[in-house]
Formats: C-alpha cells, sequence, structure tokens
C-alpha cells in the first residue's frame, strides 16, 4: 500500500485493491495487507467488516504488528501534541501478535524484560514473540483465526458505528478520499489536514510533524564523502530520523550499494555480498534516497546529497 500519504491508511485503495484480487479467476490462499510504519491499523481492520463485499468473501485472520525492540520505547515515550494519535501505541494495542524482533540489538534481560511488560501494558491479549531477523514460524502467524470482532468491540464500542456512518457517507461522495490518491507515498510534501478522515475515527490527528523525503539524482557518490555525510547524518538527526534506505552509485565500481537506516543504526550493503544485481551496461545510474523522519528539511536534505557526487 504504497498509495497516499506516509500516515495515511488509504481505506479507499485498499477497497478497490481487495476487490480486483477478489475478482481474479484462480483463488486465493490468503492476503497479506502490510500497511506503511506509521499507519493507524483501525482503518485497514474495518475495511474487513464495512464494506458488504469483503465481509463476505474475506476472514480477517490476525493482526501482526512487528516491533523494533531497540527502538520501541522512545517511540511509545514521545509526547505528541494535543489531540495527535501516537502510532506507535496504536499498533501494539489493535495487534492480535506481537513480533519483538531485534532481540539481538537489545543490550540486557531486564531491558528486554522492561520493553515486554510495556508492550503487555498497552495490550495484555497479545502474545509476544520473540525474534531476530523476523524469522518466525509461519504456522503461528497465518491462519490462525486471532482476531476477534468482540474484543474490539470490548474496546471501543463506536468502533464499527462511526465507521458505518462515514461509509454511507462515503456512497454519497464519490470523491470523499481523492485526497489521498495523487501522487506516490507522501514524497510530494502532502500533510494530513483536518479534512482528512483516516485516524479520526477516535478523534486523534496524524502527527503532521512526520513526512517522508525521496531524492533521486543521477551520478556518482564519492566514497569517504557519503560516509562522512550519512554517518554525521543519523549522528545529529539521529532521534527524528525514522527510517532511511537507498540504492546508491559509488565512484569506480559497478556494483550498486545499499544502505538501510533505523534512526542511529546504519547497515550498508552492495551486489558485491549478493545484495541486488550490479549496475547493467548502459544503465543510468540513478541514486534514490528515501528519508521518513520528523521535521525533515527536504532542501537541505537533497542539497546536502548533492554535494556527496563526484
Ligand atoms: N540486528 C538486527 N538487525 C535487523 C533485524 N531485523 C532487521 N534488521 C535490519 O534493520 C534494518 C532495517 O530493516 P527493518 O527495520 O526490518 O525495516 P522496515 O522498516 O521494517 O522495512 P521497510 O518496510 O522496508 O521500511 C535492515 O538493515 C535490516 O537488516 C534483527 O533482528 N536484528
Amino acid at each position: 500500500m504504497n498509495n497516499g500519504c506516509v500516515c495515511c491508511t488509504v481505506r479507499g485503495d485498499l477497497i478497490r485493491i481487495m476487490k480486483k484480487l477478489l475478482k481474479r479467476k484462480n483463488s486465493l490462499d490468503g492476503i497479506i495487507v502490510e500497511t506503511t510504519g506509521l499507519a493507524n491499523p483501525g482503518p485497514v481492520i474495518q475495511t474487513f467488516f464495512v464494506d458488504e463485499e469483503i465481509k463476505e468473501a474475506c476472514a480477517l485472520d490476525a493482526v501482526l504488528t512487528v516491533v523494533d525492540a531497540r527502538h520501541v520505547m522512545q517511540h511509545l515515550d514521545e509526547v505528541k501534541p494535543a489531540g495527535v494519535v501516537n502510532e506507535a501505541v496504536q499498533q501494539i494495542a489493535f495487534a492480535d501478535k506481537v513480533l519483538l524482533n531485534k532481540t539481538d540489538l537489545i543490550q540486557s534481560e531486564e531491558e528486554k524484560a522492561a520493553v515486554r511488560s510495556r508492550i503487555h501494558n498497552i495490550n495484555a491479549a497479545a502474545e509476544i514473540i520473540e525474534c531476530q531477523y523476523s524469522n518466525v514460524d509461519l504456522a503461528s502467524l497465518l491462519g490462525i483465526s486471532a482476531f476477534s470482532l468482540d474484543r474490539w468491540l470490548e474496546k471501543d464500542p463506536e468502533f464499527l458505528r462511526e465507521e458505518e456512518e462515514a461509509h454511507k457517507h462515503d456512497h454519497g461522495h464519490d470523491h470523499h478520499h481523492h485526497h489521498h490518491e495523487h501522487k506516490a507515498h507522501g514524497e510530494d510534501g502532502h500533510k494530513c489536514d483536518d479534512s482528512c478522515t483516516h485516524g479520526h475515527t477516535h478523534g486523534h490527528k496524524h502527527d503532521d510533524r512526520v513526512t517522508s523525503v525521496g531524492i533521486q539524482m543521477e551520478g556518482e557518490c564519492n566514497m569517504q564523502k557519503l560516509n562522512e555525510w550519512l554517518s554525521t547524518l543519523l549522528q545529529v538527526r539521529g532521534p527524528d530520523l525514522f527510517r532511511s534506505k537507498g540504492i546508491l552509485a559509488l565512484q569506480g565500481t559497478d556494483h550498486k550499494h545499499v544502505f538501510q537506516g533505523v534512526h542511529m543504526i546504519l547497515q550498508f550493503s552492495s551486489s558485491k555480498d549478493g545484495a541486488g544485481r550490479p549496475w547493467a551496461s548502459g544503465e543510468k545510474r540513478t541514486n534514490k534516497l528515501v528519508f521518513i523522519g520528523k521535521n525533515l528539511d527536504r532542501n537541505e536534505l537533497t542539497n546536502s546529497f548533492k554535494a556527496c557526487l563526484v
């Protein structure tokens, strides 16, 4: 689900995609919906209960939330402006199972116990599965019938009622969601405003300080400049940089380079070590980078990356 802004759950798109999938001649064993890391899971779940056709054809099996054991606390602790939703809390609250991932990055058993108890306090019903690199037996994740509407309604009886109202309204106004259908992935700097219905079910707004910046630029990077730029950037802006990733062309090599960042942790890989394919002969060397985080300055990021090019 890449369309729309990073924060929104794009229920209109999801309904359309689901209906397309259901029309396929060969029937599917299952459908896995992956939202963005900043999504409010509520509206996605509601899709399976408010649309008649989808309700008939599908059963919501389970809501799974992957938790970064190293960084989750700082996101749960984050104080948001009044009325703004903490999506980390939401995602744990709505989970049937929590995959507590990256346990290798946790320093001590005490730290792990603190994270587990925090998750448990938000959602006592969800089973917590500890893992590394999300390596979990699929049988414990798929076809488990873990979702219970009753438990949901216990938590929030308003849940379906409000949505049914909103849905009726949608039918009368075809373009209700039009403002989410332009451009990809919020890289146009689109911010949720008051007209955004997503995430408003519970009277909460998305944190509009969080955006994404995509950079696409032809050329080759000077390795040393790039290294200095990225490590300084992550050091200085780390707390605000939730996620960064990119494919890079480096001077003097045909290998493609990939970087993956989560806050201050940065990992490089290369087609030399089996990550993807090298640049093909004649292929344009286009660097592509994405930053997702708080208070990002598109111009500053673009210009400082540009300065790393040869
Ligand atoms: N040490 C460690 N690193 C991990 C683990 N799982 C993933 N990573 C690394 O974390 C980095 C970012 O990956 P994830 O956090 O899984 O990315 P994500 O945000 O879920 O992925 P996108 O949907 O692509 O944004 C990559 O460099 C992964 O190799 C783990 O269990 N331990």
